[in-house]
This record gives C-alpha cells, structure tokens and sequence, in this order.
C-alpha cells in the first residue's frame, strides 16, 4: 500500500540535496540555487500565458508563482504546463524554488509525490520513466518508486528541467503507435516524452517542463513564458541585494541611463552580474553596455591571475568559439571544437570556467559539452576579438549585440580596462571599423527603413563619438521616413545623434504610440527638431505635457498633431506653452476639438509667433469661432493663415470674421472657410469687409458652402472695389449657375480686378459662360494666370471659346484645368494648335474626359515640340495599354 512509501522522507530527501549542493554563485552564471534559496534571494519573476509572449511590460504580466498555482491548482489534474524563457530568464530558480516550497510544506500539497525526471541521460540510450525517475532519487527503492506510481496519478507532479538542449530530437512526434503506456518499457526519449505528454504514459499525472524555446506544438501543453523581471521586481532585487533602499533606487536609476543596459535587465543572470559589479565599482559605475563587459572580463582575468599575453590568447580563442557557434547555429561545443580555436592552453583551468558551462561530464569524455554562460559575453568576445585578432572582416548579424559591441569597443573611453588586461587593439582593425560603419550609415540613412536607420543610431551611439555623428549623419541625405513604433533604446539613440547635430530638419512620427517615457527620451530632439509631425499619433496627457514644455523651451517652427483625437483637454494643456514657442505654424485638423478649448486657442493667438493655424474638420461652431478670433486683428496677433474649413460653421460666424478682417491691424493674408453652410446674406458683410482697404486677405476659398446666384453680387463688389487685394478665389461646388457667373466674369476685366486664380469647378457653368470666359481672357487688362473650371460639362463647344482665347497674345494663363469637361477627339485639333500658339501655357489638365488612342499621337508631338510644358495630365480618359508606350516617352505627360 501507498501508506508504505512515506512523503515526508521523500521532502526530506529533495531538501537535503540543496542543502548539501556544493554549486557556487559565479558572475556570468549567476547566484546559485542554494545560496538563493537558503538565503532567501528569491524574487518574484514575471510572466505571461498564452501563444504570444508579451514582450512589453503590461498588465498581461503575471507572477510566475501565481500561474504555477493557477495552472497546477486543486483539482485540474493532467495540467502540463511548458516554460518557456530566453537563457538565464530564472527557468531553473523558479522550478527549484517550487520544489524546495512543496518540500517544505507550503506550495502545491494537493500533490502528495512531486518527482524529478532526469534529462540528462533521456536521449542518450533507451530509458524507461521508472529508470530515469530512479536517477534523479537516489532515496527511492525500485520497489517504492513502483508503488509510487501506482497511485492515482492526478497526485503526482512531475518535474522535466531544460529540454532545449533535445530541440532536434523532439521535433518530429513519433506514430501514436510506438507511444507506450508502462513506466517500465525502455523506450526512446522523444517516444518517452510524448507518451507522457499525451496522457499514455501515469494519464492524469501533472507535468512541468522547461525550455529555453517553445519546442513542442501540442494542444495539451499550456505554454506559460518567462519574461524576467519587471521595474518593481528589480526593485525587490536591489533592495535585497544591497539592504539599502536609496542605494537600489540609484541602481535602478543607472540602468535606465546606461547605454545599452535597460533592456537587458529584465534578465535575472545580467541583473545579478551587473548588480555585483556596481557593489564593487565605489566611484564609478560603468556607463555603458560595453564598459559594463569590459569590467568584468578585466575582474575574471585578475582574478584567475592571467598575464596579458594569455588574456589576449583566451579572448581570441573564445572569439573564434562564439563565431564557430554562430555560424553553425549551436549553442554547445565539443572539446574538439574548443581545442581547435586555440584554447587548448586553458582547457581544464579555472578560468574558462568562468566563461564557458561543461555539461555531460569530465573534459576528456566524448559527451563533454561547452556552452557560454552568458549570451551577452558571446557576443562581447566576439566583437573584442575582431580588434584582437586579425584575421577575418567584419562579423555578419542580425538583431544581436555583436555590432552594439564593435561600436562601443571602437571607443577608447568605454574599453580602458580591457586594455590594461588585454592590451591595445589593432589601429587597423579600428579604422576599419569606422570606415564601415561610415558606409553603412550613408547607405541607410537615404532609404526608407526605419529599423535600419535605428540600428544605425544605435551603433552611432554606442561608438560615442559625436564626430562620427557629423561625419556620417550629417553629410548624408537623411531620409525623413515615420518613427512610428521606435521603443525607448531607439528614443535614446535618436536624441544622441540629434543632440551632437545641434539640429534635426523634420521629425516624422506620424501615426505613432509613445508613452511618457519614450517622449522624456524624445525630448532635446523635440526642441532640436525644425518641424516635427505628430499627425495620426496617440501621446498620453503626460507625454503632452512634456511636449508642450519641448516647444516651450526649442526651436521647432512647425507642428502637426493633425487627426491625433487630443480633444480639448489636450488642447488647453498645449497652447499656454505653446505661446510663448517659436512655432509659427500649428496643424490641429481633425482633433475632436469643440467651442470648450476655443478660448484658449484665442488667449494663444495673442502674443505667440504663430503665422499658420489649420483647425479644419472640428466641430468649433459659430460659437467657438467667435472666441477664437477675437484675437484675430489685435496687435499681439500674427496670424496669416487660417483653416477654419468643416467646423460647423453658419453664415451667422462671418459677421464675426468680417470685423476681424476689416481691423487695420490684421494680419490675415488666406481665409479657407470651405465646407462650411454659409447663408449667402451673410456674404455681404464679408464683401464689405473686404473693401474698406484694411483687409490684406489675399486668399479667400469658398468651396462648397452652399453658395447660390444671389451672392454674386458681394463677390463681384469685392473684385470690383479699388481696395481689393484678392488674386486666389475658390467658388467651386457652389450653385452659382449661368447668371451668377456672368456677373462675377464682368468684373475679371475690370481694370482693378487683381484676380490671378479663380476655381469654379462643378458651378453649373454653361456653354455660353466659356464663351464669356473667353472673352475675358483675350481682354488687355485681366490678370488671369490660373484657371480650374473642371466639372462643368460643356462639352467640345464650351471648350472652343478657351482654345481660341488662348491663341490671343492678351492670354496670360499659365494653368488650365478642365477635368471632366466631355471632351472628346474631335477637340483635339483645335486644343493642338491653341496650346502651340500660346505664350504662356505651361500646365493643361484634361483628366476624366473622352479621349482615345487617336489623339494621343498629336498630344504627344505637342508636349515634345514644347519645352515650357511642364504637365499635361490625362489620367481617367478612354486610352487603351496600346499607347501606353508611346505616351512613356514623355515623362511631362501624366495618364
Ligand atoms: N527568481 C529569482 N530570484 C533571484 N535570482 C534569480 C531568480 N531567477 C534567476 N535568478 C538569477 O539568474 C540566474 C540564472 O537563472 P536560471 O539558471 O534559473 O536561468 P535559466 O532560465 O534556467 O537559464 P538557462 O536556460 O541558461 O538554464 C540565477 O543564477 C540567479 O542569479
């Protein structure tokens, strides 16, 4: 009976083996378990359930202790559970530290046996589960481990530690017909595992395994990864580690600051490492990544007391170690392979161990495997043994930190101590660094890449050397591509590069994400930045804050938040700083703003530089616009440029607008009110606004606001007024019909009329209006240069008036557009010989309309034949691909 097999001996057991385990704590490989344990080191680690890990610390992030007890709770018998996480993430403590819980009474207890199973030897030979059970507890008989087993199985839980190392083995499942269902049958590792997994082998016995990769897909298997430690986990650490809070706090604050190390402190093994050395290091931590491993190789060394002869030998021999391994994708070597780079000499010393884990036995057994403890110095002695030694180029990677280390060894600063244990590095292989890097930056920087431009800034940064920055960065053409999605690290690296530039010409972060802290990063490159682009981006009401005092305190000129959903919230946060910026041009489209933050904006318009505002496409109303202009027209104000276009807006705001506009002190040159439902009565104060002489609204665009034959008059008052200073004029999308043209054309050759662009497009225009067009075109004194008459389908008789007015030397028109206008081939002829004859006519755009193959030989020859055309546009006419060709020979024709 099971009353026989006594647990509490078993607990004793597992208790005892780490009590007596002789394993040291060592730098690279981290604190040991049993000091962990039996000192009570043990920190909460992080981690998330599910098929994705989630990277960026968040509330996905759990416990691991709370998903063990979850997933391994009371009554969910047959759990299995794989625990996945990167080399040194704290897979081992955690499981260790769970044993050592159930051993002593106060984790999991609804499991009455909590067993081991030894992997070592699990794909070496045939092994029955009995016999590797046996393995791992020396305290069990054959016999009681057999009774033992013959429990149910749902109170046993069992314990598979570091299966990474069997990835190819495991790879393919065996037939479900090999899988075994006795714990005494011999049977392969990967038949052995699956038969356990897949409830064949002790069905309703729990399972944990660990891997450093998620190796097996079953559906069985509930993937729990492992993410290290989070901010306040690093904390608990510290605070242990020291005993001194204000001295973790400093920690803590180091890390966030020193080049390169942030990201990697989630890792318990490189938290450890580096607080072990910041204990050491009384007067001055390292300050970067590189300086961090320079520190420590430089301790190893002198700890193991090796000459710098030999310490130059052992770098380039584990260099060429971490290359061989790259280059075959292993982590492991054999002795072999580890006597053929070179470091036979060290074989069997201390100081090897200090970098490299023997598993599988003695050094002179055939199984005996070297692995680096740490990933992080992998890569370190590669990149210290590319100076070393020189044989080989540049090494290739990928994502890793090999270049990261290249960088930050190129600098002397950072690799002082490295040189008094190993000494100094080749010139050559310096200057070669350099050149390349100088190359790679030229070679990226121009493209359209984001994740290359960042790694480049990345190594810029760790190499340290501003004049690099400016040699390199700054004579290229750096490509202003979107930032969007740059973590912190790439916000660091970027306020370097622009902070030893001094400048930066246009910061794009259109349709960004950035959290507080990235915009703390971001900061000197907000203030450094001439123009920056928020377009589309979400910031926290935090991050805005530092936004405003960036402008505050820069000399950015021009912002776009546009469609960025602030709100009016944001809005009043922004614009007090915001005045006393050096913008002068402020793009707030589509922000979800409301009369609430209209205030504000008008306190802002008085006094601030701002010469361009855009807050089209928000619901201000009239109600709002009245606040916001009241600055409009006062001294204090600058504001040239305002886009009040789809903001609601009814004819009762112009009265408004109109005084501000009539005051001698306003400066506003461009007026866009389009898409707005302004009453035509209403009209009539804008036009007399705009004649008293004190307006220079040069710019008016009223396309689209419901405008009808009645309000032609006030417009024509205003072109006909000596005091006009109007030359653009957008009436398009309005019902102005026939007579209503009419009247506005009477006024275009009137001496004063000082009209150089008008857009009538969709007006209703007729045939007959072309011909009065045609007529004001040929006068001596109208000004015309610009004329967009589009939509209006007058067919080839309404195009006949212009064809022929162009002939005239009195036309001055530069730009024609007549898009969807029904032309057809039968124009063609007269378009031909007009477009020739004219002085002035260098863009004709002819979209939408009926064109065939048969006028585009004619077109062609008429473009080629005259140098001063610079578009002919012919997109959306009735072409077929056959004379495609023919048209690509001239690249000034759009189709
Ligand atoms: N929970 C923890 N509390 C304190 N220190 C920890 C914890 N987890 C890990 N460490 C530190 O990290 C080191 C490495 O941990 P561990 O050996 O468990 O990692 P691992 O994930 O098993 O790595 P590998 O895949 O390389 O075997 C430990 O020696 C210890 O210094």
């Amino acid at each position: 009976t099971d009353g026989s097999i006594d647990c509490t001996l078993h607990k004793e057991a597992l208790r005892n083996a780490v009590l007596n385990s002789t394993q040291a704590s060592t730098l690279l490989g981290g604190q040991s378990i049993n000091d962990i344990i039996l000192n009570h080191c043990y920190t909460p680690l992080s981690a998330s359930v599910g098929e994705e890990a989630c990277v960026e610390e968040s509330e996905e992030w759990e416990t691991l202790e709370a998903v063990l007890s979850r997933e391994f709770g009371e009554g969910h018998g047959g759990r299995k559970v794989m625990l996945c996480g990167g080399a040194g993430m704290g897979k081992t403590t955690g499981v260790e530290q769970l044993i050592w819980d159930w051993a002593a009474g106060t984790r999991l207890q609804h499991y009455t046996f909590l067993l081991r199973v030894c992997v070592d030897t699990l794909f070496t030979s045939k092994k029955s589960l009995e016999g590797l059970l046996l393995t791992s507890h020396a305290n069990f008989s054959t016999e009681a481990l057999a009774i033992v087993l013959q429990r149910p199985a749902e109170s046993l839980l069992l314990v598979l530690d570091g299966l990474d190392r069997f990835q190819n083995l495991l790879s393919e499942c065996p037939p479900s017909d090999e899988l075994v269902n006795d714990p005494q049958q011999p049977v392969g590792g990967a038949v052995l595992l699956h038969s356990l997994l897949e409830g064949f082998l002790l069905p309703g016995a729990s399972i944990l395994l660990t891997s450093r990769e998620p190796i097996l897909d079953l559906e069985s298997l509930q993937c729990v990864h492992l993410l290290g430690f989070s901010q306040d986990q690093r904390r608990t650490f510290a605070q242990r580690f020291f005993q001194n809070e204000a001295k973790a706090e400093q920690i803590l604050h180091h890390c966030e600051q020193a080049v390169g190390m942030a990201e990697l402190c989630v890792c318990p093994t490189f938290f450890w490492m580096l607080c072990c050395v910041y204990k050491e290091c009384k007067d001055r931590a390292p300050q970067t990544l590189t300086e961090l491993c320079c520190i420590v190789t430089h301790k190893i060394l002198q700890e193991h007391s090796v000459s710098m002869e030999a310490g130059k030998q052992l770098l380039c021999g584990l260099g060429k170690l971490a290359d061989h391994c790259t280059s075959l994708t292993q982590t492991s070597c054999s002795s072999t392979e580890v006597f053929a780079c070179g470091l036979q000499p060290f074989l069997g010393s201390a100081v090897l161990s200090a970098f490299l884990r023997l598993s599988g036995g003695d050094i002179s057994s055939d199984e005996a495997t070297f692995s680096f403890l740490s990933p992080v110095f992998r890569e370190f002695v590669s990149a210290a043994a590319f100076y070393l030694d020189p044989s080989g180029g540049i090494p290739e990677e990928g994502e890793g930190l090999l270049h990261v280390f290249l960088a930050g060894l190129s600098d002397p600063a950072q690799r002082t101590l490295l040189k008094s244990s190993v000494g100094t590095f080749s010139s050559g292989r310096l200057s070669e660094f350099h050149q390349w890097l100088m190359s790679s930056v030229t070679e990226v920087l121009p493209g359209f890449e984001k994740e290359k431009h960042w790694r480049m800034f990345q190594l810029l940064h760790h190499a340290h050397s501003p004049v690099l920055v400016r040699e390199g960065v700054g004579s290229c053409q750096w490509r202003t591509v979107s930032y969007s999605g740059l973590r912190v690290a790439d916000c660091v690296a970027l306020a370097y590069i622009v902070c030893c530039l001094g400048e930066m010409e246009h910061l794009n972060l259109y349709g960004s994400k950035l959290t507080e802290k990235q915009m703390l990063k971001l900061l000197p490159v907000f203030q450094l930045a001439r123009s920056v682009n928020l377009s589309q981006s979400h910031l926290s009401s935090d991050g805005l804050r530092h936004l405003a005092q960036a402008m505050m305190d820069g000399q950015t000129t021009a912002l776009n938040l546009s469609y960025s959903k602030l709100g009016d919230e944001a809005v009043k946060t922004l614009c007090p700083a915001l005045k006393h910026s050096n913008l002068q041009t402020l793009n707030l489209r589509v922000c979800n703003l409301t009369p609430g933050c209209c205030e504000a904006l008008g306190q802002m318009l008085s006094g601030s530089k701002l010469c361009v505002l855009d807050l089209g496409g928000n619901d201000l109303q009239d109600q709002g616009l009245s606040q916001l202009i009241s600055a409009v027209g006062t001294s204090s104000c600058r504001l040239q440029d305002l886009s009040i276009g789809m903001c609601s807006l009814s004819g009762a705001c112009v009265a408004v607008l109109s005084s501000a506009l009539s005051s001698s002190l306003s400066e506003l040159k461009i007026l866009n009110l389009r898409d707005n439902s302004l009453a035509e009565d209403t009209l009539e104060l804008l036009s007399q606004a705009l004649q008293t002489g004190r307006s220079s609204l040069n710019t008016l665009t009223l396309f689209d606001c419901e405008l009808t034959d009645s309000c032609c008059p006030s417009i024509a008052a205003i072109l006909q007024s000596h005091n006009c200073h109007l030359t653009e004029l957008d009436l398009s999308v309005n019902e102005l019909g026939q007579s209503g043209a009419l009247v506005i054309f009477d006024t275009l050759t009137a001496p004063q009329c000082p009209l150089k662009k008008l857009c009538m497009v969709r007006c209703e225009l007729t045939e007959q209006v072309f011909s009065v067009l045609g007529s004001v075109l040929v006068s001596a004194t109208s000004r015309l240069k610009e004329l967009d008459i589009g939509i209006n389908p007058v067919g080839d008789a309404g195009a006949k008036h212009l064809w022929k007015a162009l002939k005239h030397p009195n036309c001055k028109l530069q730009h024609l557009d007549l898009e969807m206008i029904s032309l057809t081939d039968a124009s063609v002829d007269e378009l031909c010989e007009a477009v020739a004859a004219s002085t002035s006519l260098t863009s004709l755009i002819l979209k939408n309309n009926g064109l065939t193959d048969l006028s585009v030989p004619r077109l062609v020859k008429l473009v080629q034949d005259r140098p001063i055309m610079k578009e002919l546009n012919l997109q959306y006419n009735d072409f077929s691909e056959d004379v495609f060709e023919l048209m690509d020979v001239c690249p000034r024709i759009q189709y």
